[in-house]
């Protein structure tokens, strides 16, 4: 059965524009129509009612980009399933914002780039058709849960995974963001391209654009090779942009323009490099409020949340601690080589009764640390407990700059030695060292033990 080409109608004032864009969207299997007239949208739409519109923001007849505010407003009303791309001028980002806000789907920038109008135009009409189906995709294989809103975000994520769509992945500490931005890529046509992920929160200001655009030998007093920063990494792949919350506003605003117009100049070059990357973002922090408090950009917080996953913490979802605590417990059996671990029906009641504020992250921790230190194969409840640090694994870390790493070494021992009253075995086995390696420490560090 030969299915009928999607409709798009195209509304702009700029014959040359409307020209090109449906010549363009043609060639990408679309039938497209063309209005050039505002007072003509109306009857466009109700005869040939479209799948998509591509909405111009700056008509000429009126520059402060009103019209194209109300026209968006009749094909809310009129067309209310129907995605609404805005084009607009990088001068005009604020209207696009104050359309996105009224419902649109997304905005591209004039001029144009074709590859990304034509994805952004294929991910908004496939989330509106039936679900296909496509097998499913292998890099969510390591994904564990059942619960419905779980399952749901998968599902969204595993249809956009096929596209270029930027996403945002939101959630708490530990609930699996960066494995499901790993899942997305691995799925993807660019699964054998780069995975980049970089920690937004990591990078200082002042090292933002040398570590995101690279730099030329030279560009400043460090500068002694060229080097090639995060974005042409991800050429072909996908980037993926962790903590994003973290990120200062100068830099923001360095992010947006390269988001926009997929270039980006190493320091010390004015040849402009192209980046063909897909971002994925993610962030713990509630990004709207922050927008709402002028922390974050509004036009960047809609520049990368086409698609917006929210990940549950694990306490909304306590069904699925039985299933993650055996998947994690298959995984131990074979890093530890361990096949006969076993949790007992008291073990998994008490592990499910526990709020896990660090999440899944969390979890896995403790059974790892409960299996590295059990000698019996059999785990219960009791042996959980003692080795669980409630929040333990969340923010315990000391700031950056606080602690050098040998005193950071010295006060885990001291705290395991105390934890377990000084049973060498014991303390050697959770700080994964040898009992003599644990020894020599012990003496260079002038920490009392009993021999
Ligand atoms: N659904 C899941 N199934 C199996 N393992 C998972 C799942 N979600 C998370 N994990 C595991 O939990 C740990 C934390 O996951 P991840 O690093 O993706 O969390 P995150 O939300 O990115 O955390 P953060 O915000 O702190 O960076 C990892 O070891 C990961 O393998």
């Amino acid at each position: 059965m030969k299915t009928q080409p999607r409709h798009i109608l195209i509304v702009d004032d700029d014959p040359a524009v409307c020209a090109s864009l449906k010549l363009l969207l043609r060639r990408g299997g679309y039938s497209a129509s063309v209005v050039q007239r505002p007072s003509e949208v109306a009857g466009a739409v109700a005869t040939t009612p479209p799948d998509l519109v591509l909405l111009d923001m700056n008509f000429s007849i009126d520059t402060s980009g009103r019209q194209g505010l109300k026209l968006l407003q009749l094909l809310r009303d009129s067309l209310p399933g129907a995605p609404v791309i805005l084009l607009t001028a990088w001068a005009t980002v604020q209207l696009a914002v104050e359309g996105m806000k009224m419902g649109a789907s997304d905005f591209i920038a004039k001029p144009w780039d074709n590859k990304s109008l034509l994805s952004t135009i294929q991910t908004l009409i496939g989330l509106n058709e039936p679900a296909p189906n496509a097998p499913k995709a292998t890099g969510f294989d390591q994904i564990v849960g059942q619960d419905s809103a779980f399952l749901a975000t998968l599902e969204v994520a595993r249809r956009v995974s096929q596209t270029d769509a930027s996403v945002l992945i939101l959630g708490e500490s530990g609930t699996g963001k960066e494995v499901l931005a790993e899942a997305i890529h691995y799925s993807s046509q660019r699964q054998g391209a780069p995975f980049v992920r970089v920690n937004l929160g990591g990078i200082s200001q002042s090292l933002f654009e040398s570590e995101m655009f690279g730099h030329k030998k030279g560009a400043f007093t460090d500068a002694v090779a060229d080097r090639e920063g995060r974005f042409a990494k991800a050429d072909g792949g996908t980037i993926f942009l962790d903590e994003i919350g973290d990120l200062g506003l100068p830099s923001q605003v360095k992010l947006l323009r390269v988001l926009q117009e997929k270039t980006f100049e190493p320091l010390g070059s004015s040849q402009p490099l192209r980046s063909d990357c897909r971002v994925i973002s993610a962030t713990n922090k509630n990004l709207s409020q922050m927008v709402a408090e002028g922390s974050f950009r509004e036009d960047l917080y809609y520049r990368i949340n086409l698609i917006k996953l929210t990940l549950p913490p694990l306490r909304e979802r306590p069904g699925d601690i039985p299933l993650l605590a055996n998947h994690f417990l298959e995984v131990f059996r074979n890093v530890y080589n361990r096949p006969g671990l076993q949790l007992t029906r008291g073990a998994v009641a008490w592990l499910r009764s526990q709020p896990f504020p660090g999440n899944i992250r969390e979890l896995r921790n403790l059974i790892e640390r409960t299996v590295l230190v059990s000698p019996e194969d059999e785990l219960q409840a009791q042996d959980f407990e003692r080795h669980h640090q409630p929040g333990g694994d969340k923010g315990a870390w000391p700031q950056v700059g606080a602690l050098s790493l040998e005193e950071m070494e010295i006060a885990m021992i001291q705290r395991a030695m105390k934890f377990y009253d000084g049973h060498i075995t014991n303390v050697a086995a959770a700080l994964g060292l040898t009992r003599s390696a644990l020894y020599r420490r012990l003496q260079k560090y002038g920490i009392d033990y009993e021999p």
